[in-house]
């Protein structure tokens, strides 16, 4: 008579050992690309390890295939570390972190973006974080070269117009707005947006993004969401200033169209994201 043979704890600690080995094996084969990669891009004219529309190409993909006991969470943020660690080994980057709302939201974002291998420098205020960046791209670096900043999206009492910083055509722009996937009750949720020197190439476009300006009060903007543009940000004084959201490929005279879009004097295109890939 056969016995069947009961499994037992040793042999599920054995499949996880298996398991672990391959995984281990399959990041060091991934790590092996890198200088495949490097060489690849410096022959195609050089330009940023960063790629934020691959990113967000990535991210949006295993989001919707995920399935099974693991949490998204842990999955996204295991794809975001591998992700911007890979990004590091390319080309040592720092992430300038603003720290105006408070360390602890901002920390666990840039540690569930980035992990622990990306260094973090903590700024007071978004405009320190905006002067790290651009410096950062000085040193040398090519485009879209030198340290990434995350500025929480919201009002900033100490830096109301701090998107007006990111107008002139060589200061860094938005480049992500991070979390991609976004979900109730995320674990690193606050919305950032991430800047880098201007990139030439690769960016994710879904989103455009505009520091708009005039004399006086601000328009009336409140209709303006129904027509696909969203005020991020509003500061009132002699002149206003709008952060202004808008469909990737509207520009300045699309949003003087808006009604009262007419008292927008000055309109700089900031940059541009991915749309958010959302999950009820
Ligand atoms: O696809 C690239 O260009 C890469 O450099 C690879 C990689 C990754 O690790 O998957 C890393 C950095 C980029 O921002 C996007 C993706």
């Amino acid at each position: 008579m056969s016995e069947t043979k009961v499994e037992g704890l040793s042999d599920l600690r054995g499949e996880i050992d298996r398991i672990d080995s391959e995984m281990h094996e399959l990041l060091m084969r991934r790590g092996d690309i890198i200088d495949r990669l490097i060489a690849v891009k410096a022959r195609q004219g050089g330009g940023s390890a960063f790629r934020p529309g691959r990113e967000a190409d990535m991210m949006r993909e295993i989001a919707s295939r995920h399935h099974g006991r693991l949490p998204l969470d842990t999955v996204e943020s295991i794809w975001r570390v591998i992700i911007s660690t890979f990004t590091y080994v390319q080309s040592n980057y720092s992430v300038h972190a603003d720290l105006s709302g408070g360390d602890s939201a901002m920390r666990d974002s840039a540690r569930f973006h980035f992990g622990f291998t990306v260094p973090l420098v903590g700024h007071p205020t978004p405009g320190a974080v905006i002067t790290a960046v651009g410096a950062s791209g000085r040193k040398g670096a090519e485009n879209g070269g030198g340290d990434l900043g995350m500025i929480r999206a919201g009002f900033h009492a100490e830096d109301a117009r701090w998107w007006e910083r990111l107008a002139a055509a060589d200061a860094p722009k938005i480049i992500a707005r991070l979390p991609f996937v976004e979900r109730p009750d995320h674990p690193a949720g606050t919305p950032v947006f991430i800047i880098s020197n201007p990139l030439a190439e690769a960016a994710a476009k879904d989103v455009a993004v505009f520091s708009a300006q005039g004399a006086g009060p601000a328009p009336d903007v409140s209709g303006w969401t129904a027509l696909g543009c969203d005020t991020l940000g509003q500061s009132e004084g002699e002149e206003f200033s709008l952060l202004l959201s808008a469909p990737g490929d509207w520009d300045a005279e699309r949003l003087r169209r808006l009604p009262g879009g007419g008292a927008l004097e000055r309109i700089a295109w900031i940059g541009s994201h991915a749309k958010r890939f959302e999950i009820q």
